[in-house]
């Protein structure tokens, strides 16, 4: 379990986190998201006192990490990848990391088995690409068998072999009842992995939520109909109350229709014996709505877009 409670952190003039107060249960993975400078990697090295909040707390497990006895049993961390500067070896840099914590050497083996490195375990850890970096790094962080996980930016430049991997070990390491805490920047990806997401913009809460409850959200509200009967089901759906009707001039087929759902068109169209070949729920991508959610907390944005770019180069 983690809490945070008025977390603040002010670096001179610049408020990189605001006021947040979010909890973070075990049993699921949880997303923390949020755009670029959102303040996502100060927040959590706050979580892991690698920093000292200006106002506010946080606690791990019911303490604050710096008065935990043995913090890399209570948390394992990964904060943002970076290039690992080691003449060591994979295994002696987790056996070395291990001594320092009264940790067995057969625990080495074990979390070593557990991120797939048993083949390169011996070879030099500093010549390592960025996926056998990233293992090493979860490998580490799960050296202590903490209860509670946080994770920066796991999946960042991983190819989709190691995406699938990561997401599935979170997944299984938080039904062993962990509570496993991952940032990102991408919605999509958080989506399949997360089933909690707290996404803060400009260093302030702006969502904690349920993804089923953010995905739900994100749904337009309108329905996709494609059927040869198009005329006469636009008749039939534009002559209920608030239902409207659109027709698309290149594909007679098609039919838009917002004011009712998947099921009254279906029952619409038996009742009249009118033949369907398509009724599909419209959803906005989850990017998007997440790009809806904190477009007013981007700290960058692009003035100007890469179209308008290429069209005045053009020109
Ligand atoms: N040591 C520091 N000194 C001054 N400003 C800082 C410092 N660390 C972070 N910031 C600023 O605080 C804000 C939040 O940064 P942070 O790295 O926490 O964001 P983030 O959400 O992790 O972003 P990213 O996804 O880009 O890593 C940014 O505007 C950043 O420039």
């Amino acid at each position: 379990m983690i809490e945070a409670v008025g977390l603040t952190k002010r670096y001179g003039p610049k408020t990189a986190v605001q006021d947040l107060s979010f909890s973070v249960r075990p049993g699921i993975v949880t997303g923390f998201l949020g755009p670029n400078g959102a303040g996502k990697s100060t927040t959590m090295r706050m979580l892991l006192g690698l920093d000292t909040p200006s106002a506010g707390h946080a606690t791990v497990n019911g303490r604050r990490y710096a008065e935990h006895a043995a913090p890399l049993r209570e948390v394992g961390a990964m904060l943002e990848a970076r290039a690992i500067h080691t003449g060591r070896s994979a295994f002696n840099h987790l056996l070395a990391l291990a001594a320092t914590h009264g940790i067995a050497r057969s625990r080495v083996e074990q979390v070593i088995d557990l991120v797939g490195l048993r083949e390169v375990a011996r070879r030099r850890a500093g010549g390592f690409s960025l996926g056998m970096g990233q293992r090493l790094g979860i490998a580490s962080a799960l050296l202590g068998d903490p209860a509670t996980l946080i994770l920066d930016e796991p999946v960042n430049g991983l190819d989709p072999e190691g995406i699938l991997w990561i997401r599935n070990l979170l997944k299984s390491l938080a039904a062993e009842g962990r509570t496993v805490l991952v940032s990102s920047h991408l919605m999509s990806e958080m989506a399949l992995t997360a089933e909690h997401l707290i996404v803060i913009g400009r260093g302030r809460l702006i969502a904690d939520t349920s993804v089923a409850e953010f995905t739900a959200s994100a749904s337009r509200g309108g329905v996709l109909v494609r059927t040869p009967d198009a005329v006469r089901l636009a008749e039939l759906l534009g002559a209920l109350p608030q239902v409207t009707v659109r027709t698309d001039a290149q594909d007679p087929h098609r039919l838009e229709v917002e004011g009712a759902d998947g099921e009254r068109i279906g029952r619409l169209a038996a009742e009249h014996a009118l033949v369907l070949f398509e009724l599909t729920p419209q959803q906005a991508s989850l990017e998007e709505a997440f790009m809806e959610l904190t477009k007013d907390a981007v700290e960058y944005e692009a003035v100007v877009t890469p179209r308008a770019l290429v069209e005045e180069h053009a020109a």
